[in-house]
Parts: structure tokens; C-alpha cells; sequence
């Protein structure tokens, strides 16, 4: 069995001793590291703006069709914006099709909602009306700000341990790219999950550079056991204070492949009884390079016996890329959604 995820107090980066956060530092990295994966409790995110934000998003995904569709994502633009129907988004594709296109259209049992940051010009949010939803950007725009706040931290932390520059991480992201994505799982049939042709969400990593996912009470997050790929240990619910943070795809990039982002998927709670798979929603934050950095590595972590593994390009390119497998084109057609 491998150790189990830890769950460490980051009240220290507030108001801890040096010898606190070294403590904390040491054990936020080895987690990271070791499985891609650590839990937090006692950050710095308010648990009122969690809340607010989880009752908004329920709210969200009760509002009729029409308003949803009215501000529908559009795949062709490379970045998330507003709502993507149920079974739009595909990740399936990400990790485990292994380039087949011939292969079965395997789907994910849920709709989602995605906004950037505050006034992004370049991608603009797609925001329900006001009066559909009051408060709700509102709401976003602030959870945004405190979770960014808290990633550029982490950052500094996880560059701090590594003995390099504490800005080499954060100094390459202000958030203007990083976004949030609401997931809604409706009820499903435990056979349908069971079938092994739809799931929540599929093994996947994030693209960004770190993601924080905040709990659901409902369970099924699991993370892959490395030392057993393609087996998944679940994430019970740890309590409303807590925050699960993961390595994304573009620090496993820069670390050159030292620090591999963390393969996760969504699937029915491993205690549940019954057979309907209950409501969930998910909150989550994708902390993302900025726009023009590049997300090859760095070179702090190359050297002549370790040479590059991944190709120069920005992070804008990187993002698109990713984002256009999990939208395959036939099939956002397919399902009369596109835009
Ligand atoms: O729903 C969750 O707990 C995780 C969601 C997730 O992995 C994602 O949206 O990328
Ligand atoms: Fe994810």
C-alpha cells in the first residue's frame, strides 16, 4: 500500500514561524513529488467564500436551458468560456484513447461552467445575466482573486524548497490565464458508471501549472496509485476546510519531468449504496502560466546529462492545444453543440 496523501495545516503561511514553514514546505514538495497530490486545511481561502461559491454554483446549474445556452462555450476558441453542455467535453481523449480515433466515443456524465479571470480581454467571461443569477459573477470574481492569491504562494513555497529564486514559479504567473470550472455530475445509474463506456471524468491531468479542487461531501476524486498505474485510490471527503492541490501538467513541463502532474478522475463514491450514484459538484481552480511564458523547461532543470524532454512553446499554444483533444471536432458536432 502506498503512504497515504497527507493532509497538512497551512495556517503557517499566514502567521507561522520560519521553522513552521520550512516544516511545511518540506512536506508540501515530498507529497507533491511523491504523488502529485496533497491536501490542505486551514488556508488562506476563506470557508464563507467557498460556501458562497458552491451555493452559487448549485443555482448555476438549475438555471433553465435557455440561459445556459445563451452563454455556451464555444470549443473553436481554444479557451473555456461559459457552459459546456452535458457530454461536450470528452476526457476520455486526454489520456486513454492512446491516439486511436477510431475508438469508441467514451463519455463524460456531466455539464460544466468555466470563467477566467476578472475582465479578461482576450477571452472574455460569458456570465449568466444579473437578474437570472444575482451575484454570481460577483461571487466568482472574488473566489478567483483569493484562490490565485493562494497558488501564487504555493509557488514561492515549492520554489523556496527547491533552493531556487522563491519568484521562479510565481514570476511567470499573475493568473491573467487561470480559471475556474464548476462541474455538475448528475444522478447516473450505478451500471452506467459501471459499464466502463461513461465515467464523471475520465483519467486525466490539468494543463495548468497547479489546481486546487475543493471538496464535495458526495466523494469519488481519485488519484492514481504510482506505484500501481492505471489503479486509482479514493480521496474520502476530509471536511469543508479542506483543499486537495495537484501538480498540473505545465510544472511537470517546466520541471523538465522532476515533478509529474498527478493523474486523477471522478467516479462513483467508493461507499455508496444504491443503485443510483448520487448528485455532485465540483469546484476548481486551474492556476495557469501566463499567456506568452513558455512552457517548455526550465533551465534550472535541464543540464547535459538531463536534457530537455519537452518542446519549447507558450503557454497560450500549450492550453489549446490540450484543450482541442477533449473537444474532438466530429464529435462536438455530433452532439449538436457546437458553436
Ligand atoms: O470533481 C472533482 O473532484 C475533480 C474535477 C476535475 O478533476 C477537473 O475538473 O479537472
Ligand atoms: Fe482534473
Amino acid at each position: 500500500m502506498p503512504a497515504p496523501l497527507p493532509t497538512l495545516d497551512a495556517s503557517c503561511m499566514v502567521n507561522g514561524t520560519a521553522e513552521e514553514r520550512a516544516a511545511f514546505g518540506q512536506k508540501f514538495l515530498e507529497s507533491m513529488t511523491e504523488h502529485g497530490f496533497v491536501k490542505l486545511v486551514n488556508h488562506p481561502v476563506p470557508l464563507p467564500h467557498v460556501e458562497d461559491t458552491f451555493s452559487q454554483i448549485k443555482r448555476f446549474f438549475k438555471l433553465p436551458f435557455a440561459d445556459k445556452k445563451d452563454i455556451i462555450n464555444d470549443p473553436k476558441k481554444g479557451q473555456q468560456r461559459g457552459w459546456s453542455p452535458p457530454g461536450e467535453e470528452k476526457t476520455w481523449w486526454l489520456e486513454s484513447n492512446n491516439g486511436d480515433i477510431e475508438a469508441p466515443k467514451f463519455s463524460d456524465n456531466k455539464e460544466s461552467f468555466d470563467c477566467g479571470a476578472p475582465n479578461d480581454p482576450l477571452f472574455p467571461n460569458r456570465w449568466p445575466t444579473e437578474s437570472a443569477l444575482p451575484g454570481y459573477q460577483k461571487t466568482m470574481d472574488t473566489f478567483f482573486d483569493s484562490c490565485g492569491a493562494l497558488c501564487v504562494d504555493l509557488l514561492e513555497v515549492l520554489a523556496s524548497q527547491m533552493k531556487l529564486d522563491p519568484k521562479l514559479f510565481s514570476s511567470r504567473c499573475t493568473n491573467e490565464a487561470s480559471t475556474i470550472r464548476i462541474n455538475h455530475f448528475p444522478p447516473v445509474a450505478r451500471e452506467t458508471l459501471e459499464s466502463g463506456q461513461v465515467s464523471r471524468i475520465w483519467p486525466h491531468n490539468d494543463f495548468g501549472i497547479i489546481s486546487l479542487v475543493f471538496p464535495d461531501r458526495t466523494g469519488g476524486l481519485e488519484y492514481e496509485d504510482r506505484e500501481n498505474p492505471g489503479t486509482f485510490i479514493p480521496m474520502p471527503y476530509g471536511g469543508d476546510d479542506e483543499v486537495v492541490v495537484i501538480v498540473s501538467e505545465t510544472f511537470q513541463r517546466w520541471t523538465n519531468g522532476g515533478v509529474r502532474a498527478g493523474l486523477h478522475r471522478v467516479t462513483k463514491p467508493v461507499d455508496m449504496e444504491g443503485d443510483t450514484v448520487p448528485e455532485r459538484w465540483s469546484l476548481v481552480y486551474f492556476c495557469k502560466a501566463d499567456r506568452h511564458v513558455n512552457v517548455g523547461p526550465l533551465k534550472e532543470f535541464v543540464a547535459a546529462e538531463k536534457p530537455p524532454v519537452y518542446e519549447d512553446l507558450t503557454a497560450l499554444e500549450y492550453q489549446a492545444m490540450r484543450n482541442a483533444v477533449h473537444y474532438p471536432e466530429p464529435l462536438a458536432e455530433e452532439v449538436g453543440v457546437g458553436a
